[in-house]
């Protein structure tokens, strides 16, 4: 039997004017597994994330996330703050969102303020006098030092975060989520701007993270050699709805999603990085 759900889109509808950018969508993403969600531009994929991540509100529908104790979270109803902190979804950006001028580690840190404020009980005497809060801030460094390590960036932790080549600065927008422990993680085109040679070593990366944190990914990603490498299911969306959704070859194969966005292969196509 499979496992329930870890999010349900039920229905979800969010318009800006006369324009619906997603009309009446639903899916499921499976915990474990990576989900990409393609599409053509402007077919309202960052606005999924966007509705997802609480920085839009939509009109209609439901988003339901199940966490592996069992607690569910009703996400259309949260503050963003809440589903970052509370109901665990964690994000990266299209475009890279770190602060340049602080190292790579700091980054890390900030990341975790969260979890530092409670600790220190939201007050200066927390801040200075608590065993609590230096075992907390012990903690956050030991989780950033690891996610530096299995990103391939402790080399690179003093560094400006600025300074950092931009494949490397799209691999710490991935440390940096996963140091806020999601359980769900949104990841918006992770592979834009990369060389082959980068993707390559993206797909090992957020396989990993899917076989040794059990959480799962929720991609959306035009560069086709990572989402059929690595994507457990693919959804794919047309002006804001739903046209085909199953298994990378299931997908590759389907005349509606040829139509609207893959196209007809060449002979000489290898499908390997090629962004439609
Ligand atoms: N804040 C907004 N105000 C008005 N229209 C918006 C807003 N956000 C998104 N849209 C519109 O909603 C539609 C879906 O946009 P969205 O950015 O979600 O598409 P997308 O699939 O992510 O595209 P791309 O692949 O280019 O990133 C587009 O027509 C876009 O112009």
């Amino acid at each position: 039997m499979s496992p329930a759900p870890l999010l349900e889109v039920a229905d979800l509808t969010i318009r800006f004017g006369g324009l619906a950018a997603i009309d009446g969508l639903s899916f499921t993403a499976a915990p474990g597994a990576i989900t990409a969600v393609i599409g053509p531009n402007g077919a309202g994929k960052t606005t999924l994330f966007n509705c997802i991540t609480g920085f839009y509100r939509p009109h209609a529908g439901r988003l339901l996330l199940r966490h592996p104790d069992g607690a569910e979270w009703r996400l259309e109803r949260m503050r963003d703050h809440a589903i970052a902190g509370r109901a665990r979804v964690g994000r990266t950006f299209q475009n890279i969102r770190l602060f340049p001028r602080m190292t790579v580690l700091e980054n890390l840190i900030v990341a975790q303020h969260r979890v530092l404020m409670r600790a220190s009980l939201f007050s200066l005497a927390g801040l200075l006098g608590l065993g609590r809060y230096r075992r907390a801030e012990r903690a956050a460094l030991d989780l950033a030092r690891a996610w530096l390590d299995r990103t391939g960036l402790l080399a690179h932790a003093e560094t400006e975060a600025g300074a950092l080549p931009y494949g490397l600065q799209r691999r710490l927008e991935i440390a940096r989520a996963m140091c806020t422990r999601p359980v769900l993680l949104c990841l918006d085109e992770p592979a834009a701007g990369l060389n082959p040679h980068e993707s390559a070593d993206l797909n090992l990366l957020l396989r990993r993270i899917r076989d040794e944190e059990g959480i799962g990914l929720l991609l959306i990603e035009h560069d086709m050699s990572v989402v059929m490498g690595i994507s457990d299911r693919v959804v794919v969306l047309d002006h804001g709805s739903l046209i085909a959704e199953g298994s990378p070859a299931e997908i590759r194969g389907n005349p509606a999603v040829i139509r609207a966005y893959l196209g007809e292969p060449e002979a000489d196509d290898t499908a390997a990085g090629a962004r439609p």
